[in-house]
């Protein structure tokens, strides 16, 4: 039974689910990360929140772990490509709580408007500063969306509906996307020019890093006032207090901070600064939404290898992974086989998919050749961390889905070069489901994949079926399918025996030295 580990605070729905879907849950919030290090060979899945950070540290000591879920949107508190070198999936959920942090961000743009933080504090404080608080209406203003995806589409509508104009800046936004929106997209120095009210809504990346600099902030409107509830870092916050202490800024809103949690900051204290403790998403409801939502996607990858919403490696649907799966097999034992002949290093490889297998999703396939492929080099590659090895490797990977007539009702041919060496293997599904290899190096034969398979390339003579055979039985090596292929009468000719145990060494040696052979290797599958 799979066993999940939960280290932030999730509703706990996302532990019923894991249960009611036959998982082992363990609900341990808050914890640390020495903690975390300690324990976390023993979990195939572990689900956070951004509380946990999921350091290359820990994911060195993830021996068993096959998926990390994130019950939010931000894969920033997770060493992404550390987790796909291990083969782990990381994956979130990039809608569940999308509403709710738009309405945070809309609710801070009106708290901003009304100082009513501060009126807030005041009035309880028995003051009743009535001439104090003087606020500003947001009709009519032009709000500045840095960031038009999921949460600043919904803000942008939320605030057409408060009858502001909205500009949007987002290189990834369409223009036609824009007109369904009802923004205007717009450069970023139209945006800062123009706007009377800034949200920023992107990851954090490199080209979104400080976005709101000194520069930047300097080219915005005398009294524009700042929503920052994506993430800490995309306003450099040294910058941004200079411009609120000169009063070119007019006020700032922040759900997030370069550093968290944030316990002390440069703007803590400021009139004209209004805070709250990375709250965006916390809503029931969008708690809910994403708890139950990152139980589901997980205990689905767990259970059944469907995979939605990952970030390091292609979706799988439900409906597809049961078809995917013998497909993946049949890859994985083609790449494999392929990877176990190969004794150079691999120059590139080439996945051909034929009949049934060119409608499929073919990614998933490819990922399975490439992780037999490069099973022979390390014991912890997987089709998560594949695509990676080979491309650390620069082997050049293509994948063709032939639309032709097939011989075969289904059948997949991989490829490989390796210096002056090209090989082909091609396998088809008996029966719907059961990998067979039904080609190599242009030989056509049918073989299952045994576990121990004996590889033989000889010249095509009389008699040499028989010392094989004999050479088999002589060292005790039982022989369970014995199968046969050649080039032509007289030319190169294939033997793949299914044997009972493994072959050891000497035995090699000695067929090896049979008259004709060409060559001998054990394959493993
Ligand atoms: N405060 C919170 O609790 C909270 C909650 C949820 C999400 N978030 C954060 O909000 C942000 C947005 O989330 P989302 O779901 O809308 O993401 P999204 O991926 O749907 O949208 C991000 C948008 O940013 C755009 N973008 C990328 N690079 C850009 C650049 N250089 N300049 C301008 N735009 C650029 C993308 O094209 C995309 O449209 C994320 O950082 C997420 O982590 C915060
Ligand atoms: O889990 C949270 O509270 C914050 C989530 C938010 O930052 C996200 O990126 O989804």
């Amino acid at each position: 039974m799979p066993k999940v580990l939960i280290s932030d605070a999730l509703s706990e729905r996302a532990v019923d689910i894991f249960r009611e879907r036959g998982i082992e849950v363990d609900y341990k919030p808050g914890m640390k990360a020495d903690e975390l290090i300690a324990v976390i060979a023993n979990y195939d899945g572990l689900a956070i929140r951004s509380a946990t950070k999921v350091t290359e540290a820990v994911l060195e000591q993830a021996g068993g772990l096959k998926v990390i879920g994130r019950a939010g949107i931000g894969v920033d508190n997770v060493d992404v490509p550390a987790a796909t070198k291990k083969g782990v999936v990381v994956m979130n959920t990039p809608f569940g709580n999308s509403i709710t942090t738009a309405e945070h961000a809309i609710s801070l743009m009106m708290a901003l408007a009304r100082q009513i933080p501060m009126a807030n504090a005041s009035t309880h404080a028995g003051k009743w500063e009535k001439n104090r608080f003087m606020g500003v209406e947001l009709f009519g203003k032009v709000l500045g969306v840095i960031g038009c995806g999921n949460i600043g589409a919904i803000v942008a509508d939320r605030a057409l509906g408060l009858k502001m104009k909205v500009v949007a800046f987002d290189p990834f936004l369409t223009e036609d996307r824009a007109q369904d929106l009802g923004v205007e997209k717009v450069e970023l120095d139209e945006l800062l020019a123009r706007a009377d009210f800034i949200t920023l809504h992107t990851p954090l990346v490199d080209s979104t890093r400080n976005i709101l600099n000194a520069d930047t902030l300097a080219k915005t409107k005398p009294g524009v006032r700042i929503v920052n509830c994506a993430r800490g870092g995309l306003v450099d916050e040294a910058a941004l207090k200079a411009a609120l202490e000169s009063g070119h800024v007019a006020g700032a809103a922040l759900d997030v901070f370069e550093a968290e949690p944030a316990k002390e900051n440069a703007l803590f204290g400021m009139d004209n600064v209004v805070v709250t403790p990375h709250l965006g998403a916390s809503t029931s409801e969008a708690q809910e939404n994403v708890a139950l939502q990152v139980a589901e996607q997980m205990a689905d990858y767990l259970l059944t290898g469907a995979i939605s919403n990952a970030v390091n490696v292609p979706s799988v649907s439900a409906e597809e992974a049961p078809r995917l799966k013998p497909y993946m097999l049949l890859a994985e034992q083609l790449g494999s086989m392929l990877g176990q002949l190969t004794v150079e290093g691999i120059g590139s490889v080439t996945v051909e998919l034929e009949g049934l297998a060119a409608q499929l999703n073919s990614k998933p396939i490819l990922a399975a050749a490439l992780a037999g492929l490069m099973k022979p080099i390390s014991d912890s590659v997987n089709m998560v961390n594949a695509p990676t090895f080979a491309r650390q490797r620069d082997i050049a990977v293509s994948l063709t889905a032939h639309d032709r007539d097939c011989d075969y009702q289904t059948l997949i041919r991989v490829t490989t070069t390796d210096g002056s060496q090209t090989r082909t293997v091609a396998g088809t599904l008996f029966g719907g489901r059961q990998p067979r290899l039904v080609e190599v190096r242009g030989i056509k034969m049918e073989a299952d994949f045994g576990t121990h398979m004996l590889y033989v390339r000889n010249r095509d003579e009389p008699g040499f079926i028989g010392k094989l055979g004999g050479a088999l039985g002589e060292a005790g090596i039982n022989i369970a399918s014995f199968y046969l292929g050649r080039t032509e009468k007289g030319g190169v000719a294939l033997s793949l025996v299914d044997v009972d145990a493994k072959i050891d060494d000497a035995i090699l040696q000695r067929i090896r030295a049979l008259p004709g052979v060409i060559r001998v290797e054990l394959l493993s599958f």
